[in-house]
C-alpha cells in the first residue's frame, strides 16, 4: 500500500514563526553550536505521513509505529548444538568420583523433523543445531564431548542399540538449550518507532513472519547552488569560473539520509532569479538547501531573500568552517519549508551539513535520535585553535608505532579544500571553549564510517 498523506511536514507558519521569535540572547556574530542547534530543534516538527513497504524496501526507511512480536522467537525450544539430548535428571551426580553418564540412543531430531516419541530417564536422542527438544528434555551434550559404543550385553533389547557415555563433569543440567521466548517474546516490542532499519532488522522482521512494515514517506529536500561564477559538469570553464561541487556533495550527504532529492540545479546571483527558485522550492519540498551566497559580499543574496520570503532564525556561527550558516524558514502557499543557507566554501557545506543539516532532517522524517559518537584520541601533533568557536578539522585516525591510536589534522584546513575531505576518514571535533592542543592531549573524533 502505498499512501503518502499530504500531512504539511513543517509547522504551520504562526508555530514557526514563534519558535523563530524565541531566538534572543543571540550574539550574531558567536552563536555557539549547541546554542544554535538548540534553536533548530525548537523550529522543526516530524512529519506525519506514513505508507506500507514490503521489508526488502524497508531498508534505511524509518519505522513508523512500534513492531510487536507475533511470536515467540525461538518459537519452541531447541537445540544449540549438535549432539545428544536428554533430561538432565539422567546425568549422575559429579560427586567427585568422576562418575560417567551412560545414556542409551532411542532416535534422532532433526531441524524441520521432529522426534516425537517419549524419552525416558537414561535415554537419549541424536539432536541437530535448531531441533525441536522433545517435551521433557532441557540439556544437550555436544557430539564431540561423548563417546558412542555398543549398550551393555546385559539387557538383551539394550545389546542391540548405541549408547553415549559423557565423561563426569562435561554438561550442567540446562546446558546447550535455547528455549522458546528467550529471544523475544509474543507482544513484546520488538522493534521501536523511529528506528532507521538496518540489515539486521529486516532479518528480525522475516523472522517474526512480518511482510511489509510502516515507514515515514520520505521527507522531500530541494536543493540549488547559488553563484554566476559556477558551472555544471559538462560545461566549458570559463575564465573565473568553477566547477559546481557542491550539489554533488548535498546529493550524496541526502541520499544517504534516504531523502526524495530535487536538483534544482544553478540559480544565479539574481535576486529575481533567487525568488522563483526559493518560492519553487518551498511549493514541493518539506526543506531547501542552498550552498552560497550567505556572506557579505556585494552578490550574497540569500538572507535578504529569506528575510522577503519567510522568516531568518540565525545567521553566523562560532564555528569554522561553516561560519555563515543561515537558518530559517520559506513561505509557500501551504507551508513554510525549513531552510539552511549553507555557506559556498565546499567543506563548510559538508561540516554544516553534517552537524546540522543532517540532524534536523532525520528528526523532521520522524527518526529516533541517535547522536553521533565523539571518541577521545590522542592527537599526533600539536593543533592551533581559538577559543570561541567550534572547529572541525578533517582527520586521519590511524595506529601509531607502537599500535596506539592517534589522529592528526589531513594537512591544510581551508574551507575551500574538498581534498581534505576525502582524505579523511574522521572529524576531528574541537569544542568552543578549547584551547591550543598539544601533542598527546586527547580530542573529540567522530568517524566516517561505520559497519552497518
Ligand atoms: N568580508 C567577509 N568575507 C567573507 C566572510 C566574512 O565573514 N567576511 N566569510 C567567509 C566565509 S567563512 C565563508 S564560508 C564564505 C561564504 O560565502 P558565501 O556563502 O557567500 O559563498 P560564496 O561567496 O558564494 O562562495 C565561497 C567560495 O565557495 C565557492 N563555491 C560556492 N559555491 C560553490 C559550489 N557550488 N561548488 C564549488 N565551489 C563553490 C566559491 O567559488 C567561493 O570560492 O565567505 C567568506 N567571505
Ligand atoms: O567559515 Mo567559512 O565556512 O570557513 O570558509
Amino acid at each position: 500500500m502505498n499512501n503518502p498523506s499530504n500531512t504539511p511536514a513543517a509547522p504551520s507558519p504562526s508555530a514557526l514563526s514563534a519558535a523563530i521569535s524565541c531566538v534572543s540572547d543571540y550574539d550574531s556574530e558567536a552563536l555557539p553550536v549547541s546554542h544554535a542547534q538548540a534553536i533548530i530543534r525548537r523550529c522543526i516538527t516530524p512529519i506525519n505521513a506514513i505508507e506500507k513497504v514490503a521489508i526488502r524496501s524497508a531498508l534505511e526507511r524509518i519505522l513508523a509505529a512500534d513492531i510487536i512480536s507475533p511470536i515467540n522467537v525461538p518459537a519452541y525450544d531447541n537445540s544449540a548444538m549438535d549432539g545428544y539430548a536428554f533430561h538432565s535428571d539422567s546425568l549422575r551426580p559429579d560427586d567427585g568420583n568422576l562418575s560417567d553418564t551412560v545414556l542409551t540412543i532411542i532416535g534422532t531430531s532433526h531441524a524441520g523433523r521432529a522426534f516425537e516419541d517419549a524419552v525416558a530417564p537414561g535415554q537419549t536422542i541424536r539432536i541437530m543445531t535448531g531441533a525441536l527438544m522433545p517435551e521433557g528434555l532441557d540439556t544437550v551434550v555436544p557430539q564431540e564431548f561423548v563417546s558412542v559404543s555398543a549398550c551393555a550385553a546385559s539387557d538383551p533389547l539394550q545389546a542391540a542399540r548405541l549408547c553415549i557415555t559423557i565423561p563426569a563433569g562435561t554438561v550442567k543440567a540446562g546446558a546447550n538449550r535455547r528455549l522458546a521466548g528467550e529471544d523475544l517474546q509474543a507482544g513484546a516490542a520488538a522493534l521501536r518507532k523511529g528506528r532507521i532499519l538496518r540489515p539486521a532488522d529486516l532479518g528480525l522482521l522475516a523472522s517474526l513472519g512480518i511482510a511489509e512494515v510502516p515507514v515515514q514517506r520520505r521527507l522531500r529536500v530541494a536543493f540549488f547552488s547559488t553563484g554566476d561564477e559556477l558551472r555544471s559538469v559538462g560545461e566549458v570553464l570559463d575564465p573565473g569560473c568553477v566547477y559546481d561541487s557542491n550539489r554533488y556533495t548535498l546529493y550524496g550527504m541526502l541520499q544517504r539520509l534516504g531523502c526524495d532529492v530535487i536538483d534544482m540545479g544553478v540559480v544565479a546571483d539574481d535576486p529575481a532569479a533567487l525568488e522563483v527558485a526559493f518560492k519553487s522550492a518551498a511549493d514541493n519540498a518539506d526543506a531547501i538547501i542552498t550552498s552560497g551566497g550567505v556572506s557579505v559580499g556585494d552578490a550574497d543574496h540569500t538572507r535578504q531573500m529569506m528575510a522577503k520570503l519567510g522568516e531568518v532564525a540565525f545567521w553566523k556561527l562560532g564555528m569554522r568552517p561553516g561560519r555563515p550558516l543561515a537558518f530559517g524558514t520559506i513561505n509557500s502557499a501551504n507551508k513554510p519549508a525549513v531552510f539552511f543557507g549553507l555557506p559556498g566554501n565546499p567543506v563548510a557545506v559538508m561540516v554544516s551539513f553534517y552537524f546540522f543539516a543532517r540532524e534536523a532532517l532525520l528528526y523532521m522524517m520522524g527518526a529516533q535520535s541517535v547522536p553521533l559518537p565523539l571518541m577521545p584520541v590522542a592527537s599526533a601533533c600539536a593543533i592551533r585553535k581559538r577559543p570561541g568557536r567550534t572547529e572541525y578539522q578533517r582527520g586521519i585516525l590511524a595506529r601509531d608505532v607502537d599500535g596506539e591510536w592517534s589522529v592528526r589534522p589531513t594537512g591544510a584546513q581551508g574551507s575551500g579544500i574538498l581534498r581534505s575531505m576525502t582524505e579523511a576518514n574522521c572529524m576531528i571535533v574541537l569544542g568552543h571553549d578549547k584551547g591550543d592542543v598539544g601533542l598527546g592531549d586527547l580530542v573529540e573524533v567522530i568517524l566516517f564510517e561505520g559497519l552497518i
